[in-house]
């Protein structure tokens, strides 16, 4: 019985028995197929010997293996054929290519590795490559379908491919090729990034600058002092035209008649002109005079010196006396900038909006509010909490309850935001500051924005009170129910000259002005780690 067992158990497999043609593969196994030994099987066994048995199914395994061997070898031939026949579209491809000439086709990646691997074919694709990404990138820029290669293509070194990839910074709305920029490089097909707006910057001059204007903080006699100095060596040494505030020129006057060469503005207009005129702003005071000086400049700013005569000075690296030698160090500082070359601090912007639920979508004025340092939204003078409700791009983040919201730049991070508990930020990081002022809630941690979004700060219409809104710390506007104040970063930053470099200059203020982390050393005697 035990030969029948073994049959019927092995019945399945001998459906299986070896193909003799697949693929045009004859095979030289089937010299044992399985139906033989199937039918050796069948016929009726003399006796039940053992011997017989165990030769039977030492047959039917040598069967089996011979079947395998000849299936293996079938399926090698079949997929040999395969990459022959993508082979050879591939050169048909190639040979396609060639024909165009030297116009860049719409050439898309190939997403099957077989090219990068077939020995055959490595030198010949490894030149096609070369050339597509020549005609192509030479016309756009990088392209996403630059093949990655280890070594020189004549190599013998294996090429590596990745799938391909083009990531560029992109503003919203904006088609422009100029607000487009690569942030990928191919060297490998790894994300880095090729530009960096944040990298320290330097103010070279072309041509001598010719027009300085001086703005300085009101009722104070040392700036007034320096302002006259100043003016005169400016003209004398340097031959400058001098711009000065009218309310200074009148000062000046009052002096000396001497001073008659200092050029002023009589309205708005002039002002708004300034920029085309002015190569270099000197600012006499403290932040709240560079503040200012950005606020004169509703669109592009000349670069601004910012001397320190104030008490905290932030933003003014530059100070009259050297303390040292108590030499009159304006002079060595102002040589070196009109020289230059200058380190330059970009300061960002906010402009801001108001749209008055009257007019709906409408901004209330055509020009932007520009802010250096901060717009807030508090609650004014009104008792009750502030309501606003926060948008970032349509999307909402989140409602304010407390005594309002800061949106500062990262210049202004040292300032009004830095007292409600946000973060200091140094003034190259492109950034937004979204800071709480007294939210009544335990978990409002202050967020940074990325610098390409739009901030809408809305008071609800079920709002108790309504809001105000000051930039800078000045201008006040009230923000009735439904009125809504638009944020973004403004195109035009305020260049500051940096007195060694914007990270020192960042570092010696936080350490200086606020004693930042200032502690005293722990003494070396006491106990130690054993
Ligand atoms: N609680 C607060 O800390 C608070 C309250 C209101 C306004 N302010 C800040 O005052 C600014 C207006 O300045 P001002 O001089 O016209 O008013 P101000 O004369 O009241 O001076 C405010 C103080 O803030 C300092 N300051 C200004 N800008 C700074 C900056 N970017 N980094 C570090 N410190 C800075 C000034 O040096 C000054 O000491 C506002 O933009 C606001 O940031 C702060
Ligand atoms: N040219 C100007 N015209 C009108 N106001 C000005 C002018 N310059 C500065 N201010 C204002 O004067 C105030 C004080 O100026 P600033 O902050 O420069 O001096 P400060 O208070 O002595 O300095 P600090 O803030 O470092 O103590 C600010 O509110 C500023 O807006």
């Amino acid at each position: 019985m035990l030969p029948n067992k073994i049959i019927n158990n092995s019945s399945g497999d001998a459906n299986m028995a070896c193909s003799q043609s697949e693929n045009g593969f004859v095979s030289s196994f089937s010299l044992f197929p399985e139906k033989a030994v199937q039918e050796l099987l069948q016929s009726p066994v003399q006796g039940s010997d053992d011997h017989l048995i165990e030769f039977s199914e030492t047959l039917r395994t040598v069967a089996k293996a011979l079947r395998r061997v000849a299936e293996g070898k079938a399926s090698a031939q079949a997929e040999a054929a395969v990459w022959k026949h993508k082979y050879e579209l591939e050169r048909a491809r190639h040979q396609q290519f060639e024909n165009r000439g030297k116009s860049c086709p719409e050439l898309q990646p190939d997403h099957d590795d077989m090219r990068t691997n077939n020995p055959i074919n490595r030198h010949t694709l490894c030149n096609e490559t070369k050339e597509r990404s020549e005609r192509c990138c030479s016309r756009n820029g990088i392209c996403s379908h630059e093949v990655l290669r280890d070594g020189s293509p004549d190599s013998d070194s294996k090429m590596i491919r990745k799938a391909s990839f083009k990531l560029s910074w992109c503003c919203k709305g904006d088609q422009s090729d100029q607000q487009k920029h690569d942030i990928v490089s191919f060297e490998r097909g790894n994300i880095t990034t090729a530009q960096r707006s944040s990298k320290q910057i330097s103010l070279k001059w072309e041509s001598s600058p010719q027009t300085v204007l001086i703005l300085t903080k009101p009722n104070s006699v040392s700036v007034q002092i320096l302002c006259a100095e100043m003016i005169r060596w400016l003209r004398q040494q340097k031959e400058l035209h001098i711009y000065v505030e009218p309310r200074v020129r009148v000062e000046l006057l009052v002096e000396s008649s001497y001073f008659n060469f200092v050029e002023t503005w009589k309205d708005d207009k002039e002002i708004s002109a300034l920029h085309t005129k002015v190569d270099l702003v000197i600012t006499l005071g403290g932040d709240g005079t560079v503040l200012w000086a950005a606020s004169m400049f509703k669109g592009p700013v000349p670069p601004v010196v910012p001397f320190s005569l104030g008490s905290l000075g932030f933003m003014t690296p530059f100070s009259e006396l050297n303390h040292t030698s108590d030499s009159e160090h304006y002079k060595e500082c102002l040589e070196s900038i009109l020289k230059g070359p200058i380190s330059i601090t970009l300061r960002h912007r906010l402009q801001c909006h108001v749209v008055r639920d009257a007019a709906k979508n409408e901004y209330e004025t055509e020009e932007p509010i520009l802010v250096l340092n901060e717009v807030t939204i508090d609650r004014g003078i009104s008792s009750f909490l502030t309501n606003l409700e926060c948008y970032c791009d349509n999307s909402f983040v989140t409602c304010v309850q407390g005594d309002g919201l800061i949106l500062s730049t990262t210049s202004g991070s040292t300032a009004y935001s830095l007292a409600a508990g946000g973060s200091m930020v140094h003034p190259q990081v492109p950034g937004i500051l979204f800071t709480p002022i007294c939210p009544h809630s335990l978990s409002f941690r202050p967020l940074i924005m990325p610098e390409h979004v739009t901030l809408r700060v809305q008071v609800p219409f079920n709002s108790r009170s309504p809001a105000w809104a000051s930039f800078d710390g000045k201008d006040r506007k009230q923000l009735e129910p439904g009125d809504a104040l638009v944020c973004s970063m403004a195109p035009w930053p305020v260049p500051t000259a940096c007195l060694v470099d914007s990270t020192n200059d960042f570092l010696r203020s936080i350490h200086e002005g606020l004693h930042w982390n200032l502690r005293k050393t722990q003494s070396f005697d006491g106990p130690r780690e054993s």
